[in-house]
């Protein structure tokens, strides 16, 4: 799906004694200034007056939790539902320093902000998704992790890592979109465990007090949530998977020098700030002109918070941009006024992240085939094919021995056989003789138990015939 970035104005209540030259009417904000005289944002060319539009805009006039949660439910629970139906989003927070840029995105103890609403509002679908999965045809499995680092002086130093400063790098993939190398990702199983995560690395970013705000980020923050949801279905067993992320950005204000800092480092951090978001401001501006300068390459690179945003600028996300405004400055109010509407040009193009068991094996066939014709497409070079072809040499002779080896092995092998066939016939025949003999014994054996029952026989027929005469002659005597 093919949108626009969606751009909110968030004006906060003017400090004290201070006059508030910013007006919010509907989605409408006009400028007004020092002399009270309504500033025209005039477009250059024509000098015909213009108001400027956006699609929400939040005026404080006094701060009560209803400004958190109005936010929160007129922009942000749409990005919850984009990210749980598959989407990438970002959500970033941009203003002049002290605008109230994390007080918008983490809050406060009692007046939580978007990163944790938007976390408890995620578990909370999880917990109804899982009730409702008893009544359904499929079963849904989620599993939700996320990351924060933050972007100082442009190195990107992962916030949730046990390590103190740990620094990360950022790498790009195979697609052209980019991640941060190394960063600790953490697999969270409640609102609670992901709430500590937001606490922790909040209290590792780096604030320092600065004359405009007293806790001032000096770095650019992004909690990075990615969910991943395995749906089921319980009768025929299809898998579907669907990966998502959700970047939410604390930007670092945009300040004027001489204005907030004071000594070196301070200036220094200021001037790293300025630099990155002047190369976010170029980035936006020819993405927003994008017909125009097809041709021009996108300065992506050119800093670390473009180079890690890349893909939720101009790639596969539904972005947000909710610009602060801090109403006692004309000057700073009006360059954020124009930054946001800048913005509201940019068009990126959101696809759901779903992937069919089908359609991953498909995947990583066609990664195997690109793979494979990688490896024969592969032209070495002169020193390279020299190398090889040493190798091969290298091989082939290991080869050679090796058959050697084994051809002499081979008719050793044959010899120690013929002898062992030769002990085994031998052994054959003195086996066949001893069985024969024994047979012989067996018989003879036969013979004498035959001859012994006979002569038995003939000794009970003798002892018969002898009383039998004894008897007669006994008879015959008398
Ligand atoms: N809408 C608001 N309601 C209540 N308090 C606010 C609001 N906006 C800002 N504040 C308060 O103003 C102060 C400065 O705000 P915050 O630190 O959020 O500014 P920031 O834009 O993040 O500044 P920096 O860029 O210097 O970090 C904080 O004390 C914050 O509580």
């Amino acid at each position: 799906m093919s949108d626009r970035i969606k751009v909110a104005v968030r004006v906060r209540k003017p400090r004290e004694n201070l006059p508030n030259v910013c007006h919010v009417h509907g989605n409408t904000i006009t400028l007004i200034n020092d002399d009270k005289k309504a500033i025209r944002l005039s477009s250059p060319q024509k000098n015909t007056a213009r108001e400027f539009r956006f699609d929400y805009c939040f005026g404080s006039i006094e701060f009560t939790d209803n400004d958190q949660s109005e936010i929160y439910e007129k922009l942000v629970r749409g990005y919850v539902l984009h990210t749980l139906e598959g989407y990438n989003s970002c959500i970033l927070a941009y203003g002049q320093t002290g605008s109230g840029k994390t007080f918008t995105m983490m809050g406060e103890k009692n007046n939580e902000g978007i990163v944790p609403r938007f976390c408890r509002e995620l578990f909370e679908v999880f917990h109804i998704c899982h009730q409702d999965d008893q009544n359904s045809e499929v079963f849904t499995d989620f599993q939700v992790k996320c990351s924060f680092f933050e972007i100082y002086n442009e190195q990107v130093i992962d916030l949730l890592s046990s390590m103190t400063q740990r620094k990360c790098k950022i790498r790009e993939r195979n697609d052209h979109s980019t991640f941060v190398e190394g960063v600790e990702e953490i697999v969270v199983h409640n609102v609670e465990e992901i709430i500590s995560c937001i606490h922790r690395g909040n209290e590792n970013r780096t604030v320092k007090s600065t004359n405009m705000n007293q806790e001032s980020s000096r770095s650019h923050a992004i909690f990075h949530i990615s969910v991943n949801q395995r749906e089921t279905h319980k009768k025929t067993g299809t898998v579907v998977e669907c990966h998502s992320t959700c970047k939410l950005v604390d930007l670092a204000g945009s300040e004027r020098l001489g204005n907030s800092a004071a000594d070196g480092k301070l200036r220094q951090e200021g001037t790293s700030i300025n630099k990155s978001l002047s190369t976010l401001g170029r980035v936006i501006s020819l993405l927003a002109e994008r017909d125009k300068y097809r041709n021009r390459l996108v300065p992506y690179r050119e800093s670390a918070l473009t180079w890690i945003l890349k893909e939720n600028l101009g790639g596969n996300s539904n972005t947000c941009l909710v610009a602060c405004v801090s109403p006692e400055n004309h000057y700073e109010s009006l360059s954020t006024l124009r930054y946001a509407s800048l913005a509201k040009k940019v068009r990126t193009s959101a696809t759901v992240n779903s992937l069919s068991h089908i359609e991953q094996m498909e995947e990583l066939k066609a990664k195997l085939r690109e793979l494979q014709n990688m490896i024969n497409d592969k032209k070495p070079t002169s020193t390279h094919q020299h190398s090889l072809e040493k190798r091969i040499e290298d091989v082939q002779r290991a080869n050679f021995f090796l058959e050697q080896r084994m051809a002499k092995e081979s008719q050793l092998a044959d010899q120690a056989l013929q002898s062992t066939r030769h002990e085994r016939d031998s052994l054959a025949s003195v086996t066949l003789q001893m069985l024969e003999s024994f047979n012989w014994n067996q018989q003879l054996n036969d013979h004498a138990t035959k001859l012994r029952n006979h002569s038995q026989k003939l000794e009970n027929l003798f002892q018969k015939d002898r009383s039998f005469f004894d008897v007669t002659l006994q008879k015959y005597l008398t």
